[in-house]
């Protein structure tokens, strides 16, 4: 029904963003926070302020990114796919804003109600990527419950998504009906693999996949 409706305007979404031009219009603390996450990402990152941090300079030195020596100009993101005001000028950021289009995503450090994003308080355990938002309310409690999260789901996690993923890949190729499939995936995740080392895990699947009946397909 449709008066049932929730009343949030935040959709959350993983971007795969490969070949995406990023502009950050400010150098300062928070644009390098911004600038972080997106060095690990396969993205072009322009960095548009007449001064920044020694981070910044760092990598743009490394070719990491690119450093535009100037101050905001509208055509400095005409071409951008994500657009990240983070002067510590008001008017400043307000004009990036006014510049940008419909179609481009766009996020204000002082202005969350003008932009269609926020970042959320994440971290990466290789392919799992956990991340909190507060829909702006509260950003200090969503990173308090990232640190909390990131205890539970601590470094062990990346090489046990990995053997997931591999066995999920494994499972996917074989000739084995449906219902199978999903309890050999349901059984991976007791938590006695994810405390095996590697070759205790190989060893295991491999034995779950034998009683299960199922040929791996060349
Ligand atoms: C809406 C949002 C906009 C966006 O997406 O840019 C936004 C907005 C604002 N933050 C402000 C302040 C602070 N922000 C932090 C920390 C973080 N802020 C982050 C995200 C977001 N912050 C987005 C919503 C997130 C959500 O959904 O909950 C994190 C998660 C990610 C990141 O920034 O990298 C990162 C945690 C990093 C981590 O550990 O992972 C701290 C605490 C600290 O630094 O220790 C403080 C001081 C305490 C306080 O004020 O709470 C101010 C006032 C600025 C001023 O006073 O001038 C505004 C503007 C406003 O609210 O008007
Ligand atoms: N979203 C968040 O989590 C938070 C947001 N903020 C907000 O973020 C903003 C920036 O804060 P900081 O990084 O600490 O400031 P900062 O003072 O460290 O850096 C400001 C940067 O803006 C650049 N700049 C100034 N005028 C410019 C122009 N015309 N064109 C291009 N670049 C220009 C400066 O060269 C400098 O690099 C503030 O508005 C603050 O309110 C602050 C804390 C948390």
């Amino acid at each position: 029904m449709n008066d049932q409706k929730g009343t949030s305007t935040i959709l959350p979404m993983m971007l795969s963003v490969k070949g995406y031009t990023v502009v950050i219009v400010g150098g300062g603390k928070i644009a390098t926070r911004r600038i972080l996450p997106l060095l690990e990402v396969e993205v072009n990152v322009i960095v548009i302020s007449p001064e920044v941090t020694a981070d910044i300079k760092t990598w743009h030195g490394q070719q990491r990114l690119h450093w535009k020596a100037k101050c905001f100009e509208p055509i400095d993101i005409k071409n951008a796919a994500i657009v990240i005001a983070a002067t510590n000028d008001p008017k400043v950021n307000l004009q990036v804003y006014e510049a940008s289009e419909k179609h481009q995503l766009i996020n204000l450090a002082d202005r969350p109600n003008l932009s269609n994003f926020y970042v959320p308080a994440t971290f990466r355990r290789g392919k799992l990527i956990l991340s909190v938002s507060t829909s702006g309310a509260s950003p200090g409690l969503a990173r308090q419950i990232k640190q909390q999260l990131s205890e539970i789901y601590d470094e062990n996690y990346e090489s046990y998504v990995e053997f997931l993923d591999q066995c999920r890949q494994i499972v996917k190729s074989t000739s084995l009906n449906q219902q199978t499939r999903n309890n050999i995936l349901k059984e991976l995740l007791k938590t006695r693999y994810r405390h095996m080392d590697e070759r205790e895990r190989e060893e295991a699947f491999k034995q779950l996949l034998e009683k299960e009946g199922g040929k791996q397909n060349e």
